[in-house]
């Protein structure tokens, strides 16, 4: 900027100031101010990365502000000032000693909701970023104990956003967490636990273990997370298909084994009940007694595990383990609730969350398949499609930071299709887990 010339005699006690002025369109500045409290003084609160201040590389978080375009600004709010257009010229006192922070940048997964503008506690909304769980976040700045500042990615914005803290967002998220656990239950009619179940109804009772990591992972914000890409010599990762009762993710299951039996496998599954004539232990089921299964369930030994006519079934960890050391893809479908058990170091499940089509168009397709195949066992009620997508809205906001993919079941041939190729990419394509996968922390 031009400046008045230096008068003759200055006074010893001025301060050395900066004088910087900034062109700026409809873009933000890219800084928040505060005022101390006590002096009333205007400061730089902090510089949004990658923001216009930041670019210019002459405003930092300290700078004390005595000017804004020629008007002092003791006395000033912080919302009075810097929210002009075009020219805008500020006098600061700079900081003496800047703070200097080794930031290691952290990615993390969201795994709640955030609006800024519904966040009284906020410094500037305006400066603020607005996520979904499941986002992931790249965190470019936690030096405030209180504000991080963020990039969603992918990310095309070079400019960061102000996001909560971890243990800004912790209180909230927590009082979520017990609605959470106390709606999710009871989303599908059936366990799809008997891989032979032409006689099995709806209304199996069913027990779904939800390890005691559940609620303190939920309690977790924002989850640390790896770019990862498996190695080829590495087991492949679980693919866990969930979705609302009826949808059709056994059906989807079904048919990837089926078009190629040779690389997808389930699980055999447990049963205390009797083999038939046909059956053999390690086929069709591991036959097991009621002791041993209780046994295996006290010693968590179960993914799931449910009671169907007096018989107990059950996914064993170790029935899928059994299929990925021998180099196979498993494929199961879970309840929700069964989501934490998978998310391991060990199993490192995909999650493939299978939805519902609008409404209208649900009721044609299963109509229409109802007509090819009138045996068919899905609902056809208006009531059922309903329930239906009520369910699968209820998933969605309940676990649907954990979806790494969704996909919508609208036609058979096309989800099949969309399934197959989202399952070689979650082997074959680089993914972002949980870093405690990749770097397991010792217990
Ligand atoms: N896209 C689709 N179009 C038409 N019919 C479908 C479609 N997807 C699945 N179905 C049919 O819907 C019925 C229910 O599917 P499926 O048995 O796979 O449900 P599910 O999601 O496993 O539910 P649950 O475990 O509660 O029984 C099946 O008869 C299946 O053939």
């Amino acid at each position: 900027p031009a400046l008045a010339p230096i008068p003759d005699e200055l006074p010893d006690e001025e301060e050395a100031t900066r004088v910087v002025c900034l062109v700026k369109n409809k873009q933000p500045l890219g800084a928040t101010i505060k005022r101390n409290e006590i002096t009333g003084e205007i400061f730089i609160a902090r510089v949004i990365h990658g923001g216009l201040a930041d670019r210019s590389g002459l405003l930092h978080a300290g700078d004390r502000i005595i000017e804004v375009n020629g008007f002092p600004v003791d006395g000033l709010e912080p919302e009075q000032q810097a929210r002009s257009h075009g020219t805008i010229m500020f006098k600061v006192i700079p900081m003496t000693e800047r703070a200097v922070h080794n930031q290691t940048m952290l990615y993390v997964r969201a795994m709640v909701d955030y609006s800024p503008q519904q966040d009284p506690s906020i410094p500037c909304a305006d400066a603020g970023m607005s996520f979904r769980k499941g986002d992931v976040l790249e965190i470019v700045d936690q030096s405030d104990a209180l504000w991080w500042q963020a990039r969603k990615l992918p990310s095309s914005v070079a400019c960061a956003g102000l996001v909560p803290s971890s243990n800004m967002l912790k209180r909230s998220v927590c009082h979520s967490v017990s609605l959470a656990t106390a709606k999710s239950t009871g989303f599908r009619r059936s366990m799809r636990l008997c891989r032979r179940r032409a006689h099995s109804v709806t209304q199996a009772s069913c027990h779904t273990r939800c390890s005691s990591s559940c609620s303190s992972a939920l309690c977790c914000p924002y989850e640390e997370v790896v770019r990862h890409q498996r190695h080829p010599e590495d087991t492949h990762r679980l693919l866990a298909l969930v979705g609302p009762s009826s949808v059709g993710v056994n059906e989807l299951r079904r048919r990837l084994i089926e078009m190629n039996p040779a690389v997808f496998f389930g699980p055999i599954p447990h049963t205390t009940r009797a083999p038939r004539g046909y059956e053999e232990s390690g086929r069709e089921y591991h036959f097991t007694s009621r002791e041993v299964f209780d046994n295996m369930v006290y010693n968590n030994r179960f993914l799931e595990y449910g009671e169907y006519k007096g018989n107990l079934y059950g996914t064993s960890i170790q029935s899928v383990k059994d299929i990925l050391i021998n180099g196979k893809m498993c494929i199961i479908d879970i309840e929700p609730n069964a989501i934490q058990a998978v998310r391991t170091h060990e199993l490192r499940a995909y999650i493939i969350y299978v939805k519902p089509p609008p409404l209208e168009r649900l009721r044609e397709s299963r109509r229409e398949s109802k007509d090819i195949h009138p045996k068919a066992g899905f609902p056809a009620q208006d009531e059922d499609f309903q329930e239906m997508e009520d369910s699968a809205r209820k998933m969605e906001t309940h676990y649907g930071q954990f979806f790494d993919h969704v996909m919508v079941n609208n036609d058979l041939q096309d989800s099949c299709v969309q399934l197959l190729t989202a399952v070689t990419r979650a082997q074959d394509e680089p993914q972002w887990v949980p870093s405690g996968w990749i770097r397991p922390t010792p217990e």
